[in-house]
């Protein structure tokens, strides 16, 4: 990789009392890149996901996010950087319409100077300038027809697709995604498949941690992947696909992490 990484894990470790959870765990995440972050069950991947999101303090090593040192930002911090995040469980307001869940996003980024907040006109403007971002983000993420209905009656993978309307309303260069398309169907997941593109075709990098594989597999151009805590491989999904160490990751773990083995595998 040449140009600068725009997010490092540079040799980071975790433990949990004796438990080591991250040890030594040490990637890059090139700009524009779609990274995904796999691995069995306890591998260390939300571990990982909490330290870059700055949810949890690292016992050792850092993340540098732009050439920044993240270790040290709070949570808010981080995203105000430019870091956004997703959660699995989605964070609507669900009594409130589509479009006002994203517009309330905007206005909590945006911080006017005070000028702008005082003068009428000019808060209007501003007022005009975030309605107009609000409609261009739903455009993006496919909900622009569904604006005007309540978060809260959407269908489980549209509520989803307005948790990535909010991330995007903190107007991010890197958007970390928790399991995005877990409990999704599979229609529900190739939507989110164009989206996660779209959003990258937009200047947004992703990093994905994600359990399921083909979707995992399509929409990479890179994989990281943990076991215990370690990193034990890191390429393309075709090499990733092949390699021993990951096929014996998922194997050594029982039926269902079988059947994750035989999907990687493809
Ligand atoms: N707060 C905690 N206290 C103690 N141990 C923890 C804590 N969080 C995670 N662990 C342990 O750290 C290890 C890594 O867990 P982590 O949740 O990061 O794995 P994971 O790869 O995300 O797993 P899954 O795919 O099941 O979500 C596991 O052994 C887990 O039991």
């Amino acid at each position: 990789m040449s140009a600068a990484p725009i997010l490092r894990i540079d040799h980071v470790g975790v433990r949990f009392g004796g438990l080591v959870a991250i040890a030594d765990l040490h990637f890059d995440v090139a700009e524009g890149e779609i990274v995904s972050l796999i691995g069995p069950n306890g591998a260390g991947k939300t571990t990982a996901f909490n330290v870059m999101t700055g949810f949890l303090k690292p016992s050792q090593g850092r993340v540098l996010f732009k050439g920044e040192y993240l270790s040290r930002l709070k949570p808010h911090e981080i995203s105000r950087a430019g870091l956004a995040r997703t959660f699995q469980r989605t964070s609507v307001f669900a009594a409130d319409t589509v479009f006002d869940n994203v517009l309330i996003g905007l206005h909590r980024h945006a911080e006017p100077p005070l000028l702008d907040r005082v003068v009428p006109a000019r808060r209007r403007a501003d007022e005009a300038r975030l309605r107009a971002r609000a409609r261009e983000i739903l455009e993006l993420v496919g909900l622009a027809s569904r604006a005007d209905e309540l978060a809260g009656s959407l269908a489980y993978g549209e509520q989803r697709l307005v948790g990535v309307a909010l991330a995007l309303a903190t107007e991010p260069t890197m958007l970390l995604l928790d399991e995005p398309v877990s409990g999704m169907n599979a229609s529900e997941t190739q939507v989110f498949v164009r989206l996660i593109r779209r959003v990258r075709d937009e200047g947004v990098t992703i990093l994905l941690v994600e359990h399921d594989m083909p979707m995992v597999m399509e929409v990479s151009d890179r994989i990281v992947c943990l076991n215990y805590g370690r990193l034990i491989a890191e390429g393309a999904p075709a090499a990733i696909r092949a390699d021993p160490a990951v096929i014996e990751a998922y194997l050594g773990k029982g039926g269902a992490a079988r059947e994750l083995a035989a999907e990687v595998q493809g």
